[in-house]
């Protein structure tokens, strides 16, 4: 690194100085933290996008501002690779140590000392793709991340606006591949396969179809997105609720999150809605659950909620029903299924069931994302409805050249085309509420099925959630998957012998990533017995690990 280098990044710096005693870590999902907090963090995300991209021979990297589902008051940053992928996790403890520098000074020394150790070629020029979502604080957090990117001398930010956190992504991977990458482009891709797919449903299907879906945007950028998407397409009838211009406020008693851990309607929707199907994004879009209020609803509060797992399975079934038409020449096509240990017990037995490899990865999606890539078809959901389906490259290409010989109108065309389709629609880089919504309406579609009737694929088991504030979370250590508790000794005896006093009882422990507590689940055969399960267990943790 040059004198002038350095000299811009100390000039830089100094306008951004860190808040006292902000410690940040770049956890599941970037970081998060109240938004007047943020700017000097985002600033040096900004200057570590560059850095990335530089590193990547000046491919485009993408910068998203968005606490997701968090309060509007909070906000945060997080990258995308080239890939559309996240931030390769080599580079979060580099985040880590920048993001907590506390002057200036120190700041560039470690980026002195990265840049030499990564061997970063400092003379190119860097691209980094900004979005936010619509939260008030975004675009002075994106001024912030501007400076952050200009500072390592020839890189350029190109400010995209508004976003979705999957628009971003995807938009990223293209750009990389040398595809049509403006905000159009992503509409119109998702709506020409959206149109094939519902063109491919055999005629005796049809007539149960088009029944509107009703969409909680969570006064989020999500609704607002569906809103310009609907006019481009055709074959569904979406109602729009929670934009956010109406009034409401960002994931206040709205949105995927609330609707999943609550299990209520969000606000808009009550007993006039009773037995429709209804559907709710996160803050950024990245998660999409549905639900429905019940019939026998009294106050109309309460929902049927089908979740991640749901829609995994949803999606499951229809990717091996299309591979089953398919004659794969003896290559044994790999269909994989990746969920957490959030994952509702009856979902993974379900998907057992019907004969498919189930695995298991850590919470968070870049390592559900990982193990979903070792497939030809991998599948990955959290039980909170993040997820996508991931096509691999030679799987791809295969049935591409099979769709070219097959004889159009044939059902084996059919189940190819169909499969083609879904890798065009659904985002192949992160989760993503509108493809996710559009391929979960073509399949109920193609199958002729209600909401009801989906989620009768089988019965969650009753859950519960608790999370438990404690001096230091970092004090629980468990094993790769999360199930088990590792430290602090002996609680997971204790807590193995709460779960034995239940039927069908499951409980694990873990510090989120994300919030500064230890999160509690729980399933038993019962409500009752989750709950008095979840309780047990976060008993446990205040004893071992003392409340705060
Ligand atoms: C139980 C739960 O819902 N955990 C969420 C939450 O992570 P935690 O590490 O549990 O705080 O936020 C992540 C990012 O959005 C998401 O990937 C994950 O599923
Ligand atoms: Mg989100």
């Amino acid at each position: 690194m040059d004198e002038t280098q350095i000299a811009s990044l100390l000039k830089s710096s100094e306008l951004y100085p860190i808040p006292q005693s902000l410690k940040l870590s770049y956890g599941t999902a970037g970081f998060r933290a109240d938004a007047s907090l943020l700017e000097s963090t985002v600033y040096r995300v900004g200057i570590l996008s560059s850095l990335r991209s530089l590193k990547l021979n000046s491919s485009t990297v993408g910068l998203m501002i968005t606490a997701s589902h968090n309060r509007v008051s909070d906000n945060g940053v997080k990258l995308s690779d080239p890939s559309g992928g996240m931030l390769s996790q080599g580079w979060e403890p580099f985040a880590d140590q920048i993001a907590n520098a506390s002057s200036p000074r120190e700041l560039v020394s470690l980026i002195r000392e990265f840049v030499e150790k990564e061997e970063i070629p400092m003379g190119g020029g860097g691209e980094v793709w900004l979005g936010r979502d619509t939260r008030p604080s975004g675009e002075r957090l994106l001024r912030a991340a501007e400076i952050g990117v200009g500072s390592v001398l020839g890189s350029v930010a190109v400010d995209l606006g508004v976003l979705t956190t999957p628009q971003l992504h995807w938009l990223v991977r293209a750009k990389n591949r040398g595809l049509k990458a403006a905000e159009s482009d992503y509409f119109e891709n998702l709506s020409t396969s959206f149109k094939c797919l519902i063109d491919l449903i055999p005629v005796e299907k049809l007539e149960s179809s088009r029944s509107k879906v009703v969409l909680d945007g969570a006064n989020g950028v999500g609704g607002q997105k569906m809103e310009v998407l609907r006019g481009f397409l055709s074959g569904l009838d979406v109602e729009i609720r929670n934009t956010g211009r109406d009034g409401g406020v960002l994931n206040e008693g709205v949105g995927a999150d609330f609707v999943q851990k609550e299990k209520v309607v969000p606000l808009g929707f009550g007993l006039k809605d009773v037995g429709m199907r209804c559907a709710s994004f996160d803050g950024d879009a990245d998660r999409l659950v549905y639900f429905y209020v019940p019939s026998e609803s009294c106050s109309g509060d309460k929902v049927e909620l089908l979740d991640g797992d749901k829609i995994l399975s949803l999606f499951a079934l229809f990717i091996k029903e299309q591979l089953n038409s398919i004659d794969d020449e003896g290559k044994e096509t790999r269909l994989g299924v990746v969920q957490t240990a959030y994952a509702n017990g009856a979902s993974t037995d379900y998907l057992k069931e019907i004969g498919l490899e189930v695995v298991f990865a850590k919470t968070g999606v870049k390592h559900l994302h990982e193990k979903a890539a070792e497939y030809d078809v991998g599948i990955y959901f959290e039980a909170n409805g993040h997820g996508t389906i991931l096509f691999s490259e030679s799987f791809l290409s295969w049935l591409v050249g099979k769709q070219k010989v097959l004889s159009q109108g044939s059902d084996e065309h059919d189940a190819v085309s169909r499969l083609v389709a879904v890798s065009n629609l659904i985002n192949q880089a992160v989760g993503d509420a509108l493809s996710g919504l559009l391929l979960v309406e073509a399949i109920l579609q193609h199958m002729g099925w209600s909401v009801q009737k989906w989620n009768e694929l089988y019965k969650d088991l009753p859950s519960r959630q608790v999370k438990v504030e404690v001096p230091d979370r970092t004090a629980v250590v468990t094993t790769s998957e999360e199930t088990e508790a590792l430290k602090p000794l002996g609680i997971q005896d204790a807590i193995n012998a709460e779960i034995k006093k239940r039927q069908r009882g499951r409980a694990f422990i873990r510090p989120s990533g994300t919030e500064d507590v230890v999160r509690v689940y729980a399933e038993a055969s019962t409500q009752e017995d989750a709950d008095s399960l979840a309780n047990s267990v976060a008993q446990l943790v205040k004893s071992f690990l003392g409340s705060s």
